[in-house]
């Protein structure tokens, strides 16, 4: 067993966790109206004082169970702080902002730049700012101005709590990603700035397999680290294919995987991302939601050794694929919901199959999806139940909830 000697080390979906990034859900989600849930994907208005306690319990679980939990905002504020880059940040931050008029970027950029505390700041570039929060003298753009009831100065960032999302580790190193949305791209900047400026995650200490500036799309939920030699991508409403090819011939080239599997699971907001469907939680057990086994399509890429990629279409079951890339006899399958259409279609919304994995057959998951859970348990997992009556109303389980910093390997 290699000894984990690097500040990402990822090499699987199941080893041992030792150390991972939580975002705790923040004013951002008491910026949301029903007017434009959509628009923030989201599709309803969590209460933030229960959301955070139930985040708060979530970590505790973790760290009862011997995993260290780093805060994304933390890591942020340390990485501007380290680096000196407060202003470079807000300007960036700025950009992306959407504002138009030179009067209002610079009235936030004095708002921001006169938080002496930088983890306040970072907090408030998370929560967006309402249009009662800044005046600004004359100077406004025809552009600000004609959306007259849309409330908002910059929109607040309430899907951070995912930190699955917007970048993705794996061996020695993240994709920063490139988002489906442009609430969900604006979350990427975070990333950037650890891993361009934090004293432990900057600086080339973490490889970069993908860019956020890249044109195609790819998201985190859709990214799974099967073995050592496998990574897993979905197809989907979030990751382009083109996105999964050039990824791939990266991976050959700089990691030891060998098989890149690219499923095609559709464009889809209920099924999102391929983690929302299909997780790994043991050596040979996956969750599944029963409605994507029927059509789903399985390609498989290898390199050729020379710098291309090698892509063909399997036409196996998907146990066999799974078991022959994994070198098991077999795997077992776990359906979300069991065989009850009804009951799996109602867990899999409230993300009965976004399992968590904390060592082999160890996982982290919702208590309401009862009837899953009940399946799990049969099948020998054992599991660790935390509640989710408010963050689920992201749209976000266990596994969207976190990102795996180090796990060891097994
Ligand atoms: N890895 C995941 N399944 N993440 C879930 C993200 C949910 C979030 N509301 C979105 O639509 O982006």
């Amino acid at each position: 067993m290699s000894e984990i000697t690097r500040p990402i080390h990822v090499k699987s979906e199941i080893g041992p966790l030792k150390k991972v990034l939580l975002h705790r859900p923040g004013k951002e989600l008491e910026n949301l109206v029903p007017d434009f849930l959509e628009r923030l994907l989201f599709d309803d208005i969590p209460y933030l004082e229960d959301a955070q306690a139930e985040h708060d319990a979530f970590a505790d679980a973790l760290r009862e169970n011997g995993i260290e939990v780093l805060y994304l905002e933390k890591l942020v504020a340390e990485a501007i702080d380290a680096a000196d880059v407060k202003e470079a940040f807000v300007d960036e931050w700025l950009a992306e902002t959407g504002v138009q008029s030179e009067a209002m970027l610079k009235a936030l950029k004095d708002y921001l730049l006169a938080m002496d505390d930088t983890y306040e700041m970072v907090l408030k570039t998370m929560e967006g700012f309402r249009k009662t929060e800044i005046e600004v003298e004359g100077g406004k753009s025809l552009s600000d101005l004609y959306e007259t009831d849309y409330p908002f100065i910059v929109d607040p960032m309430p899907n951070l709590y995912f930190t699955r999302d917007p970048f993705a580790t794996m061996y020695n190193g993240v994709t920063l990603n490139h988002m489906y949305s442009d609430t969900r791209n604006r979350e990427t900047l975070y990333g950037k700035y650890i891993f361009d400026h934090h004293p432990e995650y900057g600086n080339g200490q973490v490889d970069r397999f993908y860019n956020r500036e890249e044109s195609t799309r790819i998201e985190g939920g859709d990214e799974l680290v099967l073995s050592k030699d496998v990574l897993a991508v979905g197809i989907s409403q979030r990751t382009d294919a083109r996105s999964i090819e050039k990824l791939a011939g990266r991976l050959f080239e700089e990691t030891e995987f060998k098989h890149v599997l690219a499923f095609l699971i559709g464009e889809n907001r209920k099924f999102m991302h391929l983690d929302t469907v299909f997780t790994m939680v043991d050596y040979d057990k996956f969750t599944i939601h029963p409605e994507i086994e029927g059509g789903l399509k399985v390609w498989d890429i290898t390199p050729n050794g020379d710098g291309t990629v090698n892509i063909e279409e399997t036409e196996d079951k998907l146990e066999n694929i799974l078991a022959e890339a994994l070198g098991q006899e077999k795997v077992q399958l776990i359906r979300c919901g069991g065989g009850d259409p009804v009951a799996a279609a109602r867990e899999q919304w409230n993300d009965g199959s976004n399992t968590l994995t904390i060592a082999p057959g160890v996982v982290v998951v919702y208590d309401r999806n009862t009837v899953t859970n009940k399946i799990l348990a049969e099948a020998g997992l054992k599991l660790i139940k935390v509640r989710g009556s408010e963050l689920v109303r992201g749209r976000g389980g266990p596994r969207c909830m976190s990102m795996p910093l180090q796990r060891e390997d097994i």
